[in-house]
């Protein structure tokens, strides 16, 4: 349903509350052509009520002969900040970055936040940033399954539909998505409320059967029918399945990129005011299906780069596939069962 200027700029201010924004502090809109304007409009008021010194760099969008989806988490790598020095500057000079056009996965993203600048990332429409407005709560969740993945060795990953696949970790840290940017350097994404985290290169193995129902993004469908993937040494050697596999083989196979069949991100939903169902109630160019990739239970599996996490794959080819039903172990403790998340959270050690 629409939201009103006002509650949006409560949602804003609780957000930049979180994120400790001080009255003097330079905060810097990224936007571009397709940024929400209400949006835009709410950030600004919201930063600018708590005495920051605002900004707006607009950005020409890029890619657009080379993608195929319109949307902004399917084509990665290339951002309107490759090359362009003067826009890096002006957001490394800044405190705080609200990305509303977004720069996820790209190398200038890892540049500007080792510089200590904050980015926060807020593209899905404004009813759903006021749905999701992130909590203290939020945080210490996503914070206290991270410690369960970094102390762990092997995150592994089963499913009646029979999905087996085990991930050695330890190569890449766990990665914290809450909602809000707390801490020098650090990127968020708002919506979100997850945990992930990337298998050690070339070490992950076994099958993972996307069942009935599974979503794939970008494509922002449910999937009618099973596509089994076959993986091997940590990338995806077979897609079998009907028309629902040859669509996601031939989609990518379009990028031309053996990269973009690697494991990348793995790890599970943990927000309660996020749902599966969601996706299902809106067009496709409307939403980039956070609510998909948050909702409490799944187990979200990404195919393609491992840039963001400190390593070398760069692939524009980006897949999200939240699985149901799965059961999440790490050294062979389940964290998640059957689609439920165990101990309110942050899983239980049987
Ligand atoms: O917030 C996000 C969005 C997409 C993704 O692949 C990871 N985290």
């Amino acid at each position: 349903m629409a939201v009103s200027d006002y509650q949006l700029i409560e949602a804003w201010q609780e957000v930049l509350r979180l994120s400790k924004l001080q009255a003097g502090q330079t905060v810097t809109l990224l936007t571009s052509s397709t940024t929400h304007p209400q949006t835009m409009q709410c950030a600004q008021i919201a930063a600018q009520s708590m005495g920051a010194i605002v900004n707006r760099l607009d950005l020409l969008p890029v890619n657009a002969e080379k993608a195929l989806s319109r949307d902004s988490l399917a084509y990665l790598g290339t951002t309107p900040l490759t090359g362009n020095e003067a826009a890096i500057a002006a957001l490394k000079a800044s405190d705080l970055v609200l990305d509303l056009m977004t720069l996820l996965f790209s190398p200038e993203q890892i540049d500007i936040l080792k510089s200590g600048t904050k980015i926060l990332l807020a593209v899905e429409p404004p009813e759903i940033l006021v749905r999701t407005v992130p909590t203290e709560a939020d945080r210490a969740r996503v914070t206290a399954a991270a410690a369960l993945i970094k102390a762990a060795k092997e995150m592994s990953i089963t499913s009646p539909a029979g999905t087996n696949l085990r991930c050695p970790l330890g190569e890449f840290p766990a990665i914290r998505e809450y909602g809000f940017v707390d801490e020098p350097g650090r990127w968020d994404h708002w919506p979100s409320g997850f945990v992930l985290t990337w298998p050690n290169e070339l070490g992950t193995n076994g099958t993972i059967v996307i069942d009935k129902g599974d979503i794939l993004l970008p494509q922002k469908k449910y999937s009618t029918e099973q596509i089994i993937l076959t993986v091997e040494n940590g990338y995806a050697t077979k897609i079998e399945g009907g028309i629902e596999a040859e669509l996601l083989d031939e989609y990518m196979k379009t990028f031309n990129d053996p990269e973009g069949y690697a494991i990348s991100h793995i790890g599970w939903g943990l927000q309660p005011r996020a749902h599966w169902s969601t996706l299902g109630l809106y067009s496709r160019e409307n939403t980039i299906g956070m609510d998909a990739r948050a909702f409490e239970g799944n187990f979200l599996f990404s195919l393609g780069p491992n840039n963001e996490a400190g390593g070398k794959r760069t692939t524009a080819c980006h897949i999200d596939i939240p699985l149901r039903n799965c059961t999440v172990s790490l050294d062979g403790r389940a964290v998640v069962r059957d689609g439920k998340v165990l101990d309110g959270g942050v899983g239980e050690y049987e």
